[in-house]
């Protein structure tokens, strides 16, 4: 069973801009996948209709078994737990510690206090930041903010992690350790869908390609290539 499924799915927006136009694809469990293509084409968008930051104008989005056309809008949290986001610009919470940004993120269901601080801790590990945990975000370089970002992301254990071009504000060297923490969260069995530019990352850890353009899917490789120059 598909983690995530498209079924001839379209996005037009207010402005009458068709970003996805006709897509139909599948994400199994556990698997790791690059979204390629050029600027505009629809990348950011394809990412945003999986966790319902936009609704689609027509078609099927089905997560974990969940039809997201049909989705309320007080259902939308509980989806968002099961799918963990991360963005070129980090977004975490700036008068929050590293500790805080996580901790506000995990969702707490009659945990106590000292379970709430393992997990937290936990992950902080996972991401190589709990020497930092009291530090506030400015006072961390930017692959420091993306692996917090990731730390919060993760915190539930989402099936589920989408990273629209993660390494986007970052040099090359720390890119690579990012991309190594993706796969360590990818080796726990959680699906990793990233959005990307870099050619080099791609070329490199292989995995499945997706290229779109003009909202349209236009290659799937199980080990691809990033396909484009740069
Ligand atoms: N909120 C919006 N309202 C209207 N049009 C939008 C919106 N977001 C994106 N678009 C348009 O939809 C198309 C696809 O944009 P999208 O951001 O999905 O592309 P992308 O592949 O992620 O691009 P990039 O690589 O530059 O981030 C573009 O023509 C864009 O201008």
């Amino acid at each position: 069973m598909s983690i995530i499924r498209f079924d001839d799915v379209w996005k037009v927006y207010t402005n009458n801009v068709k970003a996805i136009n006709g897509m139909s694809v599948q994400f199994e469990k556990g698997e790791f996948v690059y979204i390629v293509g050029p600027s505009g084409a629809g990348k950011s968008t394809f990412i945003r209709l999986m966790y319902r930051e936009e609704k689609a104008t027509k078609g099927e989005i089905i997560v974990n078994n969940v039809k997201l056309s049909g989705m309320k809008e007080k259902e939308i949290p509980a989806l968002r737990r099961k799918i963990g986001v991360i963005f070129q610009d980090f977004k975490l919470l700036p008068s929050l510690t590293v500790y805080e940004n996580v901790a506000f993120a995990l969702e707490v269901i009659e945990e106590n206090p000292s379970k709430i601080k393992q997990r937290v801790m936990e992950v902080l590990d996972l991401v190589k930041i709990k020497s930092k945990a009291k530090f506030l975000p400015s006072e961390l370089s930017g692959g420091e903010q993306q692996r917090v970002a990731i730390a919060r992301a993760v915190v539930n254990r989402p099936d589920v992690l989408i990273a629209d071009e993660p390494t986007g504000n970052l040099d090359p060297d720390t890119a690579w350790s990012i991309m190594d923490i993706l796969e360590n969260v990818n080796g726990l069995g959680t699906t990793v869908i990233m959005a990307t530019h870099n050619k080099e990352i791609v070329n490199t850890l292989k995995r499945r390609v997706i290229a779109i353009e003009g909202g349209r899917i236009v290659r799937d490789e199980a080990r691809g290539n990033y396909g484009y120059e740069v």
